[in-house]
């Protein structure tokens, strides 16, 4: 932590601006050293403040126009002094100018170094350095809202609100261990049980929004799967409006699998067109169909594509074992002049069948708000704001398991000082959320996730 990093804090590729960042005590003389006011009357960096200028090398050599920015610590991002190198976005240049850096004694930051400062320096805690790497990968405007509640420290309150009704608790247990003949004010078992139960509740509440928000936050597996040919395809270029499968009337056309977000009203979709089912089938269509298997069993809702004017067949009926959400989609309803009879046979007649032609765009938009349906079902559960992350999910279940454990033990009259053991466990837990405690390893385990320059 007593070195200087720097990475570029933009994306690969070409940009307007591209921005290099230093961290560290001397981000200043890095900063100084490559850069160059073209006013006379320039005395140094003004903290945060965009100067004009030209980049350097020590000999002379330009490398590029770039507005700088210096943040003295120990208000700035990482809590440590910044620089910002704000350059043209090119690969190029940013590269010679991070070399530049190097030159200077500068370090490269590994992933999510940055971040990782700024938590070691008590600028954010562990829960909101989490969130801000959601924030970049937030896929819909929900995402975006769920990790801003965090970025905002809603759910560390919460979970620092949790911690301390059990640090509450286990003051009270030390009191009624040391103090057992003060009946008083002694923790009785059944109070002690009930306080356990409302506090596991809560925590269970808390943990169960990560589920809960999983479709809105990460987009919902949908998959298009049935027999060749029958227009999965087609419907995937349908709802995104663009030609983006290729479509022919040679069955067995799609051999991956190929996946697209779509937002069905502000609810992120991952779409997913595969190779049709079919028996006979080369060594390359038959990867395919195996990979279309494993897709519409881990799907969240499979759309079963079905040509109305042929009917379903075997693989189709394969399909309908699996235990996953399915509706079924009667396609290519402009050849047929109305309803086929397989709708009224079983197993059909006890599915949702959807009737629609991907060539018209007929029943298209019923069958989106259907899908919407079927995955958000009411709508956003605004009351689940606090969406905990894996991470923060196993750590709250955890936490309660400690609580049950302690609710079955405290029935089989196990003594207050050992059931306190299990308390502190659930505090430590809970403590690891926000990062209040966390051993190096929750810490590496959580910053190596984040991008470099992050
Ligand atoms: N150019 C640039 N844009 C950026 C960032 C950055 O580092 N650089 N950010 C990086 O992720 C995000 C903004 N997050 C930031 C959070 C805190 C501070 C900061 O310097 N905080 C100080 C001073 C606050 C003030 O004076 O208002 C502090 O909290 O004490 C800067 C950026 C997004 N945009
Ligand atoms: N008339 C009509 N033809 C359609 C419709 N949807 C698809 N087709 C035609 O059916 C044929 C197969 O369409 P695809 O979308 O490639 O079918 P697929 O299910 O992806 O086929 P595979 O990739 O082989 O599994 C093409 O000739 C399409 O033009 C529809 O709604 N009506
Ligand atoms: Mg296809």
């Amino acid at each position: 932590m007593n070195d200087t990093i720097a990475a570029i804090a933009t994306p690969p590729g070409a940009g307007a601006v591209g921005i290099i960042r230093v961290s560290g005590p001397d981000a200043r003389s890095v900063g100084m050293a490559l850069f160059h006011s073209g006013r006379s009357g320039f005395a140094g960096f003004r903290p945060y403040h965009l100067h004009h200028g030209q980049l350097r090398t020590p000999e002379g050599t330009f490398v590029d126009e770039a507005l700088v920015a210096f943040m003295p610590g120990p208000r700035s991002f990482t809590g440590e002094d910044v620089v910002e190198l704000h350059c043209h976005g090119g690969m190029a240049i940013l590269r010679t100018v991070m070399e530049q850096c190097l030159e200077l004694g500068v370090r490269p930051a590994g992933p999510g170094e940055f971040s990782k400062r700024a938590f070691l320096n008590g600028r954010m805690d562990l829960a909101r350095a989490e969130a801000v790497m959601e924030l970049v990968n937030a896929p819909s405007e929900t995402a975006i809202r769920l990790a801003g509640a965090k970025l905002e420290g809603h759910f560390s309150r919460r979970v620092e609100e949790l911690r301390l009704l059990l640090e509450n608790l286990r003051v009270q247990l030390c009191v009624a261990v040391d103090f057992p003949e003060d009946e008083v004010d002694c923790l009785a078992p059944a109070a002690l049980d009930a306080a356990l139960e409302e506090a596991g509740a809560a925590i269970a509440d808390l943990a169960g929004n990560h589920e809960r928000v999983r479709h809105w936050r990460d987009g919902a597996l949908v998959v298009l799967a049935g027999q060749v040919n029958a227009g999965k395809s087609s419907l995937l270029n349908a709802v995104l409006g663009v030609n983006r499968a290729i479509v022919t009337e040679i069955p067995g056309t799609t051999r991956d699998y190929l996946e697209e977000p779509v937002s069905l009203d502000g609810l992120p979709v991952r779409l997913v067109d595969t190779a049709g089912l079919r028996d006979a089938a080369g060594t390359v269509e038959s990867l395919g169909i195996t990979r279309s298997r494993e897709l519409a069993a881990s799907a969240d809702l499979v759309l079963l594509v079905i040509d109305a004017d042929l009917g379903p067949g075997a693989e189709d009926l394969s399909l309908l074992d699996q235990d996953v959400p399915l509706l079924v989609l009667a396609n290519k309803m402009d050849l047929v002049s109305e309803s086929p009879a397989w709708f009224a046979e079983a197993p059909w007649k006890d599915k949702t069948v959807l009737e629609l032609s991907a060539k018209s765009g007929r029943g298209l938009p019923e069958m989106l708000a259907v899908v919407r349906e079927t995955l958000a079902g009411s709508g956003f559960p605004e009351g689940d704001l606090l969406a905990p992350n894996l991470r923060q999910r196993d750590a709250l279940v955890r936490a309660g398991e400690e609580l049950t454990a302690m609710r079955a033990e405290l029935k089989q009259n196990v003594p207050y000082d050992v059931l306190g053991v299990r308390l502190d466990m659930a505090c430590h837990m809970l403590a690891e959320i926000t990062g209040e405690t966390a051993p190096e390893d929750v810490l590496n385990a959580v910053f190596d996730g984040f991008c470099i320059g992050k």
